[in-house]
């Protein structure tokens, strides 16, 4: 049987047009402004495309998906647990390097990625260039050049969306690496969230998140799983009382 249902996250820096993106695409109404932070629970909203109905969840933004904040928290625990069937990664193309940082965290916990390179009109009047085949082919993702202002760049962002979501795109993120003391490390912890976790997060990632001493992540894993476990006794429970 084949879905029809995704749901999308949008993610990003502060005042990268997050919300713009999501009204263009949802039609709803969502607060923009120029100012940041003022995204601070994650909104809903639904759109169809080529007879699949999406969920579309804009996060807060953020500079870093750690645990510093609880924007920060809000924008990790949904794409870590909720697996979103893509992210939408939303850069601002005039101030790419700064807002790659968060594209290169986002691509350590998911593969499932889309970067849109946004207000690409401004960028146009400062003279600032970006190859979009360049960048995707070294982050390894599709790249996508939009200005959600004036609606331009929707078209190829939906129709990416559509091949992402069907399995059509493999994608190959770029992966980081942190020196030989820290690779050792991350090798040495792996097997154990391994152990621990089986594939249901991305084990480089939260060994990653461990050496950095990510105690709110420890603790909301560790929540998660015994939420899990629990339901797992009881669904046998319930199974094995229904056997008898
Ligand atoms: N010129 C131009 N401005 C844009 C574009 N997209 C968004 N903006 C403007 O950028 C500002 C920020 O947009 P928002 O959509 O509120 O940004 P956001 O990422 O949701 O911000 P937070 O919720 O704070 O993370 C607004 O003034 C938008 O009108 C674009 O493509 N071009
Ligand atoms: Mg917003």
């Amino acid at each position: 049987m084949t879905r029809n249902n995704y749901t999308i996250a949008l993610a990003g820096n502060p005042n990268t047009g997050k919300s713009t993106l999501f009204n263009v695409l949802t039609g709803l109404r969502q607060h923009t402004g120029n100012w940041p932070g003022k995204t601070v629970v994650h909104a809903e909203g639904f759109f169809t495309y080529k007879d699949c109905r999406y969920k579309l969840v804009d996060l807060p933004g953020t500079y870093s998906l750690y645990s510093n904040s609880a924007d920060e928290e809000v924008a990790r625990d949904f794409i870590i647990f909720e697996k979103p069937d893509a992210t939408i990664v939303v850069l601002d193309a005039t101030a790419l390097e700064r807002n790659l940082n968060l594209a290169l965290q986002v691509l350590e916990m998911t593969d499932r990625v889309i970067v849109c390179v946004n207000l690409m009109d401004e960028a146009k009047k400062k003279g600032i260039r970006i190859d979009p085949g360049k960048l995707s082919a070294s982050l390894g993702v599709p790249v996508i050049p939009i200005s959600a202002r004036n609606k331009e760049g929707i078209d190829v962002l939906l129709e990416t969306l559509d091949q992402m979501v069907h399995g059509k795109i493999k994608t190959d993120p770029i992966v980081v690496r942190y020196g030989p003391d820290i690779e050792r490390r991350i090798h040495e912890l792996i097997p154990s969230i391994k152990e621990l976790f089986g594939d249901a997060y991305p084990a480089r990632w939260v060994a990653l998140r461990l050496l950095d001493g990510d105690t709110s992540l420890l603790r909301a894993l560790q929540q998660r799983s015994t939420r899990l476990r629990k339901e797992a006794v009881s669904h046998a429970d319930h199974h094995s009382a229904a056997s008898v």
